[in-house]
C-alpha cells in the first residue's frame, strides 16, 4: 500500500485523489458489458432500479454505459467512467475541453438519484442548463431517472415541477434567486425549493472560486428616503487633490484629513464619532456620485431619470440600480426627483449557496489550479482525469511586445497567416471593448470574421460551435460561447443528443490538415486558469491544434500588479526586435509575475469577503430556524398569546381560534423579515463605515464590524418579536374575519433579483482592499 502510494504520487499531480479505485470498477464495469448488451431496454431500465436498494458501482457503470450507448449514440469511453466514480466520491473531476463532462456529469446524477438523493446539477446560463437536461433526457429516462430544469423565464409552478424530478439542472443563479424567495414565502404551499442534497457543479472553478463571493439578491420596492441633497452641495465644493484623491485607476476616491477637516466644519460634527456612521456613509457614497461617475460616461439622463451605461456591454442596462444608495446619491447630484428606491431584503453568495448541500461535486477543465482553494472554502478534492486520447495541442511561449499597438499589429499579422493557411483561428479578447477594436483592425486588414461578446448564450454557442470552419477567424470575450464544443470543419447539422455524433468527414481531414484550430489570445487573464480554459478550446480529444498569447509590457495585467515593471513610455525592454518584440527574459518574467500578484489579490478578496460573510450566515441560520418554526407550526400563536394575552382572547372570541393564529403566523413573518431587511442595510452601512474609520484609526477592520454586528445580531429576534406584539395588540376584527391592514403590514408590491456584477467600483472588498493597499503606498513613501 505504501509503495502503491509513494508511486501514485510520482505518477500523479500533488494533491489529486487516487484514481487506482476506479479504474478498478471501470475495470469491471467492462467485464459486464457483453451481458448488459443483451438486456432488453425495459430489463436495462429494471436492473438501474435495483441499485436503489444496493449499491454497485461497477453496475452502475455498465448500465449507464449502455445506456448512453443507446439512447445517445455514444459509447462512454472509460476515462468518462472515471469522472463519473470522482463525481459520484464528491469530488471534482478535472477534465479537459470536449472530453465529454455533459455525459460524465449526467451518468454521476443518476448514481447519486439511484441512491436516493435529490440532485442539482449547477450549470452556468440557462442555455446550458436546458441544452444538458434535453440532450440527457433519453439516458436518464432509460435509467428510470427523472430529470426537469429551470431557467430565467420559468414559472413557479414550472420550478416547482423541476425540482420535484430527481435530478434538476439550474442555473447557479436561478437556484439562490429561489432559495431567497423561499425565505420570504409566507405560506408552506408557496415554497418551490425541496432541501438540497447533491450539488453537481459544472464549471466548477468559475462557480466554485471566481464567482463565489458575487451575492444574489432579492430586491423589494420600498419608501426609502431620497438622498440628502446637502451632501451632494457639500461635495461639490470640495476641491480635487486638496480635499480628496482619486487612485490611478479613477475607481477609487477619499477624502483627505483637510476634506475631513471641512466636511466636518460644514457639518457642525465629528465624521469618524460612531454616531454618525449615517453622515459618513452619505458623504463617502456623494463624492463617489460626484467624482467617479461621469454623466453621458457611466451613465445618461433620460426623460428625468438617470439610466446606467453598462460598461461591459456598452448599452444602457434596464431594471438595474446600483447598490449603496449610489443610485439616489446620483439622482441628488443631478437635481432629479427620487426614482421608488429598492431594498434588499434577503442575499445569499454563490458560495454559502453551494455550503448548504450535502454532497458537493463538479467538474470542470481548470481545477488543480485552484486545488488549494477549494480544498479551503468547499473541503473539495481533485481527481484529474486523463484524456482519452493524448492531447497533441502546440502551445507556443508568448509573445511578449513592448507596447499594445506593437502588439495589436502582430496579432492581426499572426491572423492573417494563418488564415491564409485555411487554418480557422479564435481569438480571446479580454473584454468587449478589445473585441470590437480587433474586430475593426481586421476588417480594415479585408478579413472576414465573426464577432461574439457574451449577450445571447443560446445565439453565441451556435456560432462558436463553427469556429473549427476551414478558415474562420472568431473573434471571442472569455465568457461567449461557454461549454460549446468547437469541432474541426465545423459542427455537424444536427445540435447534440439529436442524432449519433458524427466526427471526421473531408473538412475535418483538411482543416486538421493545416493544423487544427489556432487559438490566440490578446494577453494574460488576471489568472493563469482562463488563459488555460482559452487554450483548452483547441486540441479537443487528440485533435490538432495551438495556442498562442501575445502580451504587452501595457497591458491591463501588468500596469496593474506590476506597475513599477511596467513600461508606460513604451521603450523597448531588453534586446527588442524591431517591430518591437521583446526576447528579454526577464521581461518575460514581469507579465508572470502580474498574473501572480492579481491571483494573490482574488484570494485576498475572497478570504475577506468570506469572513465577514460567515457572521451575516450564522445570524441569518437563527432567524431561518425561528421563521421556519412560525411558517410551519405555531410558535407565533403561542407567542401572541403570551406577549399580548388579553388582545389574543378578545380576537379569538370574535374571529375565531384559527384566522387567529393566521394573523399572529402572518405578523409575526412581516416583522421578522423587515428586522432582517433593516440589519442587512445596517450592516452594508456599517461595513462601508467601519472600514473608513479603521483605516484612519489602524484598527483591524473585521473586529471592529464584528464588535457592532454581534449584539446589532442579538437584538434582532427580540425586536421582531416586540414588533409583532405591538402590531398584533392594534389588529382591529369583525364578524368578517381579522383586517390585517389593521396591522399596517405592507410587504414590498414587487421583488426583482439581480446580481451583483456591474457595481461600477467593484465590490466593497476590492474597494476597501485598494484603500489598504493605498495606505500602505502612502506609509512606505
Ligand atoms: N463517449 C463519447 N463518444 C463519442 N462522443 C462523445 C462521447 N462523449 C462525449 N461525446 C461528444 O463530445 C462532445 C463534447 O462533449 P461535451 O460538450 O460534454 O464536452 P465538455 O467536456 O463538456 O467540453 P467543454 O469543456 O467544452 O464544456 C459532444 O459533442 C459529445 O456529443
Amino acid at each position: 500500500m505504501a509503495l502503491r502510494e509513494r508511486l501514485r504520487r510520482l505518477v500523479q499531480k500533488p494533491g489529486s485523489v487516487d484514481l487506482a479505485p476506479f479504474r478498478a470498477l471501470v475495470e469491471d464495469a467492462g467485464t459486464r458489458e457483453s451481458r448488459v448488451r443483451e438486456l432488453p431496454d425495459g430489463e436495462l431500465t429494471a436492473a438501474a432500479s435495483v441499485l436503489r436498494e444496493e449499491e454497485d458501482l461497477a453496475e452502475l457503470c455498465a448500465l449507464g454505459r449502455e445506456a448512453a450507448r443507446r439512447t445517445l449514440g455514444e459509447r462512454p469511453f472509460d476515462v468518462q467512467l472515471v469522472g463519473t466514480l470522482a463525481l459520484l466520491s464528491g469530488h471534482v473531476a478535472e477534465m479537459a475541453t470536449g472530453e465529454g463532462k455533459t455525459l460524465a456529469g449526467a451518468l454521476a446524477a443518476a448514481g447519486h438519484a439511484l441512491r436516493g438523493r435529490r440532485v442539482h446539477v449547477m450549470s452556468v446560463n440557462d442555455y446550458l442548463a436546458r441544452r444538458d437536461a434535453e440532450w440527457m433526457e433519453p439516458l436518464y429516462a432509460m435509467l428510470g431517472v427523472s430529470v426537469g430544469w429551470v431557467g430565467q423565464s420559468s414559472t413557479p409552478a414550472e420550478r416547482r415541477a423541476a425540482y420535484a424530478a430527481d435530478v434538476t439542472y439550474a442555473p447557479v443563479s436561478e437556484v439562490g434567486f429561489d432559495l431567497l424567495r423561499d425565505r420570504l414565502a409566507t405560506g408552506a404551499a408557496d415554497l418551490v425549493l425541496p432541501e438540497p442534497s447533491v450539488a453537481l457543479v459544472d464549471e466548477a472553478d468559475s462557480v466554485l472560486v471566481d464567482e463565489a463571493m458575487v451575492p444574489l439578491v432579492l430586491a423589494g420596492a420600498a419608501d426609502l428616503d431620497a438622498a440628502d441633497p446637502q451632501y451632494a452641495d457639500l461635495v461639490r465644493r470640495l476641491r480635487p487633490g486638496l480635499h480628496y484623491a482619486t487612485d490611478d485607476e479613477a475607481r477609487n476616491v477619499q477624502l483627505t484629513s483637510a476634506g475631513s477637516r471641512e466636511v466636518e466644519r460644514v457639518l457642525g460634527l465629528d465624521l469618524y464619532a460612531p454616531e454618525n456612521l449615517g453622515a459618513l456613509t452619505a458623504v463617502n457614497v456623494a463624492l463617489h456620485a460626484e467624482v467617479l461617475l461621469h454623466r453621458d460616461v457611466d451613465y445618461i439622463v433620460r426623460d428625468g431619470a438617470v439610466k446606467l451605461i453598462s460598461e461591459s456591454r456598452g448599452r444602457v442596462a434596464l431594471l438595474q440600480r446600483w447598490p449603496d444608495g449610489l443610485q439616489a446619491a446620483v439622482e441628488a447630484k443631478e437635481a432629479l426627483a427620487a426614482s421608488p428606491s429598492g431594498e434588499i431584503l434577503d442575499s445569499i453568495t454563490v458560495q454559502e449557496l453551494i455550503g448548504r448541500y450535502r454532497v458537493r461535486c463538479g467538474m470542470t477543465g481548470t481545477a488543480m489550479a485552484v486545488a488549494g482553494q477549494l480544498t479551503e472554502f468547499y473541503a473539495l478534492r481533485i481527481a484529474v482525469v486523463p484524456p482519452n486520447r493524448p492531447c497533441v495541442r502546440d502551445d507556443r511561449p508568448d509573445r511578449l511586445y513592448a507596447t499594445a499597438a506593437d502588439k495589436e499589429v502582430a496579432i492581426v499579422e499572426e491572423i492573417a497567416a494563418a488564415h491564409a493557411a485555411g487554418r480557422p483561428v479564435l481569438v480571446g479578447t479580454g473584454d468587449v471593448a478589445e473585441s470590437e477594436r480587433l474586430a475593426r483592425r481586421l476588417a480594415r486588414a479585408g478579413l472576414d470574421r465573426v464577432v461574439l461578446n457574451a449577450k445571447n448564450d443560446a445565439e453565441e454557442a451556435a456560432i462558436i460551435a463553427e469556429a473549427g470552419a476551414h478558415g474562420a477567424i472568431t473573434v471571442s470575450t472569455q465568457m461567449a460561447g461557454r461549454g460549446t464544443d468547437i469541432r474541426l470543419g465545423g459542427s455537424p447539422s444536427a445540435p447534440p443528443g439529436t442524432a449519433p455524433a458524427e466526427t471526421g468527414g473531408t473538412d475535418h481531414d483538411r482543416v486538421a490538415q493545416a493544423g487544427g484550430l489556432l487559438v490566440i489570445g490578446t494577453g494574460r487573464y488576471h489568472s493563469s486558469r482562463l488563459d488555460d480554459q482559452l487554450r483548452g478550446r483547441a486540441g479537443r480529444q487528440g485533435d490538432p491544434g495551438g495556442s498562442v498569447f501575445f502580451t504587452s509590457l501595457q497591458d491591463d495585467l501588468v500596469t496593474r500588479y506590476a506597475p513599477d515593471e511596467a513600461d508606460p513610455e513604451g521603450r523597448p525592454r531588453g534586446s527588442a526586435g524591431d517591430e518591437g518584440l521583446v526576447t528579454d527574459k526577464g521581461a518575460h518574467w514581469v507579465v508572470g509575475h502580474a498574473q501572480r500578484v492579481a491571483e494573490g489579490v482574488d484570494l485576498e478578496l475572497h478570504r475577506n469577503t468570506w469572513r465577514y460573510n460567515h457572521l451575516i450566515g450564522l445570524q441569518r441560520r437563527e432567524l431561518l430556524a425561528e421563521r421556519d418554526a412560525v411558517l410551519n407550526g405555531g410558535a407565533a400563536d403561542r407567542a401572541m398569546a403570551s406577549g399580548a394575552a388579553e388582545r389574543h382572547a378578545e380576537l379569538t372570541k370574535t374571529a375565531g381560534a384559527e384566522a387567529v393564529a393566521d394573523a399572529a403566523r402572518q405578523i409575526v413573518l412581516f416583522q421578522l423579515d423587515r428586522c432582517w431587511a433593516e440589519h442587512l442595510a445596517y450592516l452594508a452601512d456599517l461595513r462601508e463605515g467601519i472600514h473608513l474609520r479603521s483605516l484612519g484609526r489602524g484598527l483591524d477592520p473585521l473586529i471592529e464590524f464584528n464588535r457592532e454586528a454581534v449584539p446589532a445580531g442579538k437584538r434582532l429576534l427580540g425586536d421582531a418579536r416586540k414588533r409583532s406584539v405591538a402590531s398584533f395588540e392594534a389588529l382591529t376584527a369583525s364578524e368578517d374575519g381579522i383586517d390585517l391592514d389593521s396591522a399596517g403590514l405592507k410587504r414590498p408590491s414587487a421583488t426583482w433579483t439581480y446580481l451583483v456584477h456591474d457595481n461600477p467600483f467593484g465590490s466593497l472588498d476590492e474597494r476597501a482592499l485598494r484603500g489598504l493597499i493605498n495606505v500602505f503606498k502612502g506609509r512606505r513613501r
